[in-house]
């Protein structure tokens, strides 16, 4: 068993994968199963990195600035080329080589050629879900190991954060193992951190609660607070627990059945890819023939909309339960299996964000399972029952227009996500994000009984629709939902094929960990053109509901800060796997989400 030469939170110096330079790195982890140490380069870029591309900090000596001045390198900007040059796409040469070499290619010159000149093995694997990269061998043109080295982008490349990288001359002489600083999670903290975690905790269950009974009032406002509460005992409701059990077994049930595509995930950390039914679509068939079938023998749908609130509080206790046991079963699973986040040692924030990445018992995965099936198709079951309820409220023949849109609109939203689900595995959620009480209640609970406020709002509060307006809607949909499936399937084509004959035309930033990033097409109007569709649509499901309350538009508020705060977590993460690459990335395409105003 080789020994672990260094610590978390130590300063070595780690080789830059494709040349013989050293820089000062802060290791981040060791994985103990894929023997690689993870370290952070300073312009902020992570890498793993073999022992052998490690050094201690005291294998090197510092040469004094008056000797190395005369032969910095540095110097020689002309021939320093940036990783993260904007690039047409090559399909044969890899972006992880075509990086490595734009850096090797800087000195071709050295006194040292032979003794430095050697075969570099980098394993330049993304470190949360990149794509699968063979390990690169790249062959290191031989390097100055002594003088001023920068990593500073050519003025050309714009005026990205600068990165001064010590002069550092190898010390031929065996690096020591050092003395062990504690273990500390060493990945910011989300939502507000600690404390944050306490109070989304307590605030998401009862933001629910408020919401489900507001909209059963004849005037909903955010003046009825705090609103009229129930006694406690009528909220729990023993049927309407057996009801969400039965329904989160059927689905479970279609999504084991074998029946469908094996959808590949992207690679995680130790180069492996989980392997994920995606079977969605089918399962949506079923369900809906299952409903229609108990509607015709005679099953009372309109339950749902009389027992909203029983059925949303046994979901939270399914939601509870279910992040309980992801927080244990997330304390005896290996490291490499954890998510970058939730590992600050505070029980609430961990619960609270999720620890594991993937949370499988045997092939079911939970995280994809509970974000795609039961909560998704259950909210569009909800939507239904809402129309059938709003039929016998207001004593219709048929729902309302409004009613037929939102219910169509949010259909066409679910089946959307469904029919590819396989893109669902290149989001934030299935790469990333550990599986937590956040996204297991938001599956289960805050998706089905709140995205579905709309349609519960109709049912009471009814809005005629004219010809014009039903068009402009109509039109608003589909403007969004034309953006919103074009920008995530280019993306999605894109990480899982850069070599894609279809995508040939657009234009590529390559980064040190081999992913490229794409800055033409749609991921070139902005950076997040896929939630300005999203936004866009979000706007067509309020409409229906008209002005006169702020409930309908509920949706629309979370949305935009969801999207908001989606945005910025998404560009950290960014900018720690990438570097100066993201930030060329940001400083071409300078808008987030709506072009020329965010
Ligand atoms: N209705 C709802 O409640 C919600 C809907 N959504 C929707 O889900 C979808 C997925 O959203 P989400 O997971 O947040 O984010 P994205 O699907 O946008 O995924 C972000 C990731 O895409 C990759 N990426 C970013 N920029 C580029 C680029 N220029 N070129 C190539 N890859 C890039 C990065 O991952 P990497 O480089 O590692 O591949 C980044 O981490 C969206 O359409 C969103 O609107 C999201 C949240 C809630
Ligand atoms: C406030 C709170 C508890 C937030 C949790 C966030 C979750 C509700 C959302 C995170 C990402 C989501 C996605 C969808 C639903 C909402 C959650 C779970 C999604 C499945 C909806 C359907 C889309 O087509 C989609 C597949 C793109 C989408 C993926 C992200």
């Amino acid at each position: 068993m080789p020994t672990v030469r260094f610590q978390s939170g130590e300063m070595v110096m780690g080789r830059w994968p494709g040349s013989n330079l050293y820089y000062e790195v802060k290791v981040l982890r060791f994985s103990p199963k894929s023997q690689l140490y993870t370290v952070i380069y300073k312009d902020g870029t992570e890498l793993e990195l073999k022992d052998q591309d490690i050094k201690s900090a005291t294998g090197f000596r510092t040469r004094s600035r008056s000797r190395s001045r005369s032969r910095s390198p540095a110097r020689r900007r002309s021939r320093s080329r940036s990783p993260a040059r904007i690039t047409r796409r090559s399909s044969s040469r890899t972006a992880a080589v075509a990086a490595a070499a734009a850096i090797t290619e800087s000195t071709p010159n050295s006194r040292r050629d032979a003794k430095l000149k050697d075969v570099l093995e980098v394993r330049l694997k993304p470190l949360v879900g990149g794509p699968a990269k063979p390990e690169a061998k790249v062959e290191a043109e031989p390097e100055m190991s002594q003088g001023r080295y920068n990593l500073r982008r050519r003025k050309d490349d714009g005026d990205a954060k600068a990165v001064e990288v010590k002069q550092l001359q190898l010390e031929e002489e065996e690096a020591k193992p050092t003395t062990v600083p504690a273990a500390t999670s060493t990945t910011p903290l989300d939502f507000g951190g600690r404390i944050g975690a306490y109070f989304w905790l307590l605030f998401l269950p009862a933001w629910v609660l408020f919401l489900l009974l507001q909209v059963t009032l004849v005037d909903p406002s955010l003046a009825n607070f705090p609103p009229p509460l129930p006694p406690l005992e009528t909220l729990f409701d023993g049927q309407a627990l057996g009801i969400v059990l039965l329904w989160t077994l059927f689905q479970a049930l279609l999504y084991i059945l074998p029946v469908g595509k094996l959808s590949e995930g992207m690679p995680l950390r130790t180069g492996e890819r989980l392997k994920y039914r995606t079977n969605g679509f089918f399962a949506i068939v079923v369900s809906a023939v299952a409903v229609a079938a108990a509607v015709y023998q005679g099953v009372d749908l309109t339950y749902i909309h009389s027992n909203f609130l029983q059925l949303a509080v046994a979901s939270f206790l399914g939601s509870f339960l279910l992040s309980v046991y992801l927080y244990v079963r997330s304390r005896y699973v290996p490291p490499d299996q954890l998510a970058l986040g939730g590992n600050s040692g505070n029980v609430v924030y961990d619960f609270f964000k999720g620890h594991e990445l993937n949370p499988r018992i045997k092939n079911f995965d939970l995280k994809f399972f509970c974000e795609m099936r039961p909560g998704l198709i259950g909210w569009c079951v909800i939507n239904f029952a809402m129309a059938l309820a709003e039929m016998q409220e207001q004593h219709l023949e048929a729902p309302s227009h409004a009613m037929i849109l939102v219910n169509l609109f949010q259909l066409l939203y679910v089946v959307d996500g469904l029919w590819n689900e396989e893109a669902i595995l290149t989001t934030m959620d299935l790469m990333h994000d550990g599986f937590g009480f956040m996204l297991a209640f938001g599956d289960l609970v805050w998706v089905p009984f709140t995205y579905s406020l709309q349609a519960y709002y109709l049912v009471t509060h009814p809005n005629p629709l004219g010809l014009p307006a039903l068009i402009a809607i109509v039109a608003i949909k589909l403007l969004g939902f034309y953006i919103f499936r074009m920008s995530n399937s280019q993306k999605n084509a894109f990480r899982r094929n850069p070599s894609d004959p279809k995508l040939a035309h657009l234009k590529t930033i390559p980064t040190a960990t081999g992913k490229s990033l794409l800055v033409s097409g749609w991921w070139g109007v902005v950076r997040h053109p896929n939630y300005l569709g999203d936004l866009i649509m979000a706007l067509a499901w309020s409409l229906p509901c008209g002005f006169s309350h702020l409930l309908p538009w509920y949706y629309m508020i979370y949305f935009i800060i969801l999207l908001v705060h989606r945005n910025s977590r998404d560009m950290s993460e960014c900018r720690r796997k990438y570097g100066s690459a993201w930030d060329e990335y940001c400083q071409t395409v300078r808008y987030r989400i709506i072009p020329g105003i965010y």
